[in-house]
């Protein structure tokens, strides 16, 4: 569905370039959760934000369903942007803290023409979809749990139905049990909504028996890619054994 071909980003110019991604080529295929993984720094959010056409490759192209990724600025609403939606690590800083769970759900719904009526409607059956009851409509972020903002962010990126969503190290800042919740209902919505999911981690341990194929990332190159059980149990290259020997489960 997606494939990243030969894709390389710089920032910066002359003496100040960092070379964030090098020559990656993968491919996320329809309905599968494909894990990320690698430590800080090693292009993951880099790569992610291509995917969604946040950013521009500086070499190499992004192909969706066919369609080559097409410049952000060139249109009000780019194909990528509504066929990825991303959740990040930390939801307060992108839920708004002065609106109610019900508008910040609604809003790119509305935002796209939707009407109020119908987009409220909507936004009631997002909240029952990642498992919230219907009362926190009417909260603010502050007075919700950590998880249960992250569900608000997951219900306001599956609003208008992307055929990828980017969690992008999104149970990091979360206990292990309030983790395990997300991932299972990850694992719902992926099979719900016929979506895509691309999870972004740092923590290997979280990928067992969740994600179905995955690469692993070091200084912006991919090591390896496969089959993500095949992976675990077998690693082909020191980085992902030792990545392996540093996760709890190993
Ligand atoms: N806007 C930017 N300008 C300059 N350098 C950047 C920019 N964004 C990322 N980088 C650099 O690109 C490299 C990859 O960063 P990226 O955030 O993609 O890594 P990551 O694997 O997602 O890390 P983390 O897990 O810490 O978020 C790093 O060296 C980073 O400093």
């Amino acid at each position: 569905m997606i494939e990243v071909d030969k894709v390389t980003k710089q920032y910066g110019r002359r003496q100040q370039k960092v070379t964030a991604i090098r020559d990656v080529t993968i491919t996320i295929r329809e309905h599968e959760i494909f894990a990320l993984i690698g430590e800080s720094g090693s292009g993951k959010s880099t790569l992610a934000a291509m995917i969604a056409g946040l950013e521009q490759p500086s070499k190499g192209k992004i192909v969706w369903r066919n369609i080559q990724n097409e410049p952000v600025k060139e249109r009000i609403y780019p194909r990528q942007r509504t066929q990825a939606q991303m959740v990040f690590q930390n939801p307060d800083r992108s839920l708004n803290p002065y609106w109610d769970v019900k508008d910040i759900v609604a809003e790119p719904l509305i935002l796209k023409g939707v009407s109020p009526t119908k987009a409220y409607h909507h936004a009631a059956e997002l909240l029952e979809r990642v498992h919230l009851p219907l009362s926190m409509l009417a909260r603010r972020p502050g007075q919700c749990s950590g998880g249960q903002k992250q569900r608000i962010a997951i219900a306001r990126a599956i609003a208008l139905a992307p055929a990828v969503l980017i969690a992008d190290e999104i149970t990091s800042a979360l206990d292990p049990e309030t983790e395990q919740d997300i991932l299972k209902l990850l694992v719902a919505l992926k099979r719900e909504q016929s979506m895509a999911i691309l999870y972004i981690t740092h923590r290997l341990e979280t990928i067992s028996g969740f994600a179905d194929r995955m690469a692993v990332m070091k200084d912006g190159l991919i090591v390896e890619e496969g089959q993500c059980e095949q992976i675990l149990q077998a690693p082909k290259t020191d980085y992902t054994r030792a990545l392996l020997k540093a996760c709890s489960f190993a």
